[in-house]
């Protein structure tokens, strides 16, 4: 996706809502940065000193890293580990009592569906795309990509991404979307979309924060440079410290070196995602916040005839799964290989299974508008 030459203005320079015209590349865009209340002098590059893994093991940090990867084990203790259990596919079954697959469910999806509008958001990394050890090629196939794009012709879909917004829409590749980067904090959706003009507006309520990350994920790279396997990301209003390639005998390091930089950051807290810890704004808000944002954004936010839809993942995904799960206004929908616990109403294997799922909805669309001509 290419992007054209655009002009763009603030509208209010207080405000973490800016606009621009069609095809402005997020990192184009101007933030708000009003406000602003932490110096360069706090910024400091915390001094290389050998690492004392008290704080991270205290705080059960190192434990829940740890945890998302055990050895194989009879029963997956933790939620959000990513290993199979000895007694797979029988502890699955039962599981999927509990979380049943959507596929099978399908009919009564469709059913309590009815003649409601559904909106789908869609999550990235480990759903439209697998997880694999390099985060730089988490490319989604060619066939989802089209699901996808047959999906969003007869339902509005957003994509709600924990990546730079920037990066996603490059992996999805798909314009006609919405796009919330950085765990909702980067939010890009039509203010107007005519064929004449297309305008398009961005929802920032972290934009203060962006020195700040910057700084922090520069510090970061610093840190882990010597440390094999380690990966920082910047994502713009969050960074990402990964430690899938990382040896387990240094996830220690890893973990206090996070820590240590957190400390000289009172407004930033971490996050852990699939094998990797996410230092972001301590503001309120998540990805249910921004599902809650888009559906307003459409004008859908308050109708009783809309019925959202999420798919995802991941921990970050559980926040939009507790939005939907309240007041039974949506279903949420893991995507998951093994038992979790999870507040989704639904889940699916993978994947796969969630190309089908889109593939099911789209059919069942176009079947009932032929029975409807
Ligand atoms: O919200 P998402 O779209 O699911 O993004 C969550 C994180 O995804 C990426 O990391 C994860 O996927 C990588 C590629 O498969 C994998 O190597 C990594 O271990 C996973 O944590 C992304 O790199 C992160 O920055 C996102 O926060």
């Amino acid at each position: 996706m290419k992007t054209t030459k655009a002009s763009h203005v603030l509208t209010d320079p207080t405000s973490p809502i800016s606009k621009s015209r069609l095809g402005v590349h997020s990192s184009a865009m101007p933030c708000t940065q009003s406000g602003t209340s932490f110096s360069s002098t706090v910024l400091t590059v915390p001094k290389k000193k050998p690492p004392k893994l008290d704080d991270v093991r205290c705080n059960g940090w190192l434990e829940s890293m740890k945890s998302s990867s055990p050895p194989h084990k009879k029963t997956v203790k933790d939620p959000f580990a990513e290993v199979s259990s000895e007694d797979g596919e029988s502890t699955y079954q039962s599981w999927q009592l509990k979380f049943p697959s959507a596929l099978s469910c399908f009919e009564k999806i469709r059913e309590s569906a009815g003649d409601k509008k559904i909106v789908l958001f869609l999550d990235y990394d480990g759903t439209l795309s697998p997880i694999v050890d390099d985060p730089d090629r988490a490319f989604m196939s060619s066939n989802m990509r089209s699901a996808v794009k047959n999906a969003a012709k007869h339902f509005q879909t957003a994509i709600i991404s924990g990546r730079r917004r920037d990066m996603v829409y490059d992996l999805v590749g798909i314009t006609e979307l919405y796009y919330a980067g950085s765990h909702g904090m980067d939010i890009r959706y039509p203010l107007r979309d005519t064929a004449a003009d297309k305008e398009f507006c961005l929802f920032q309520p972290a934009g203060e924060y962006l020195p700040m990350i910057e700084e922090v994920f520069r510090t970061l790279v610093n840190l882990t440079k010597d440390i094999n396997g380690a990966k920082v990301e910047n994502h713009k209003f969050c960074a990402s410290v990964h430690y899938r390639n990382v040896d387990e005998k240094s996830w220690g390091t890893v973990a206090q070196i996070v820590h240590d930089v957190l400390k000289d950051y009172p407004r930033l807290r971490l996050t852990h995602g699939r094998k990797v810890l996410e230092v972001r704004p301590a503001i309120d808000w998540n990805k249910g916040k921004a599902v809650e944002f888009l559906l307003k954004s459409m004008n859908l936010g308050k109708s009783e005839d809309v019925l959202p839809i999420y798919l995802g993942d991941d921990r970050t995904d559980e926040d939009a799964f507790k939005v939907l799960r309240q007041g039974n206004r949506g279903y949420g929908i893991l995507v998951s290989s093994i038992p979790k616990e999870s507040a989704a109403s639904f889940s699916l294997k993978d994947p796969e299974e969630v190309k089908e799922f889109l593939k099911r909805l789209v059919m069942w669309k176009e079947e009932s508008m032929q029975q409807s001509m």
